[in-house]
């Protein structure tokens, strides 16, 4: 029976400042460092085993990782970055505060820019110098995979692929992978592993720096899941 262990960064420095962050590299805070410690001492104490590691290409989640790894005494496992592990792409979004965006177009129609399945939030304009195709993180990327802004329904079309393509194979060898992502990469994952609708995935927040452990039958099937604390 193999365990997935899938970890929210520790609270970044925009997690602080309530901003819309999706795919802007902003560090973590001090809060962010403790929880990420406190997620790697958790996971050694309760003897959880990690045999391979995923993260996005985001320094919150990478350093969340590390940190985790250190604790763990596992700094020599590699890892494996990629983009599709990334935040959903806030769009225009990204920068601005969530109460004060909140204040000026109302709350409702924050809340379905932040929750909502489908919904786009307002693309980054053409030339806008945040693009992804300006950031040399994505210069080995086709360009048409780029977003200017994604919906969670989005985030799963390319979450999805790379869990199947590179963690499943891994849980069918019975080794336990630690993925250490994003609020909506990783609700975008639940989403599949609990097989939850399009509206029950509304109301799911993952806590920052939290362990949320899954066990998988001989199936590889999830057939239970906690969070660590
Ligand atoms: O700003 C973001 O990128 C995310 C995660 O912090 O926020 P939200 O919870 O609004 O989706």
């Amino acid at each position: 029976m193999a365990t997935l262990v899938v970890i929210r960064h520790g609270q970044s420095q925009w997690n602080l400042e309530n901003r819309f962050t999706g795919w802007t590299d902003v560090d973590l805070s001090a809060q962010g460092i403790e929880e990420a410690r406190r997620a790697g001492q958790l996971l050694k104490a309760k003897g959880i085993h990690i045999d391979a590691t995923y993260t996005s290409l985001l320094k919150r989640a990478i350093k969340t990782l590390n940190i985790v790894l250190e604790e763990m005494d596992l700094l020599w496992l590699d890892v494996v970055k990629s983009w599709t592990l990334n935040e959903r792409h806030y769009g225009a979004l990204q920068g601005l505060n969530k109460a004060e965006t909140a204040a000026k177009y109302g709350d409702q129609q924050v809340a379905e820019w932040r929750r909502s399945y489908n919904t786009v939030p307002p693309l980054l304009p053409e030339g806008d110098p945040r693009l992804p195709i300006n950031d040399p993180k994505y210069q080995s990327l086709d360009p048409a995979l780029l977003p200017r802004a994604e919906s969670l329904a989005m985030t799963v079309q390319r979450v999805l692929p790379f869990w199947n393509a590179q963690i499943l194979p891994v849980l069918t060898r019975g080794k336990n992978p630690l993925i250490v992502a994003h609020g909506n990469s990783l609700r975008a994952l639940v989403k599949s592993l609990d097989n939850l609708s399009d509206q029950e995935i509304v109301s799911l927040d993952i806590p920052t720096g939290i362990p949320l452990v899954y066990e998988f039958d001989e199936d590889v099937r999830p057939v239970r899941h906690y969070y660590l604390e």
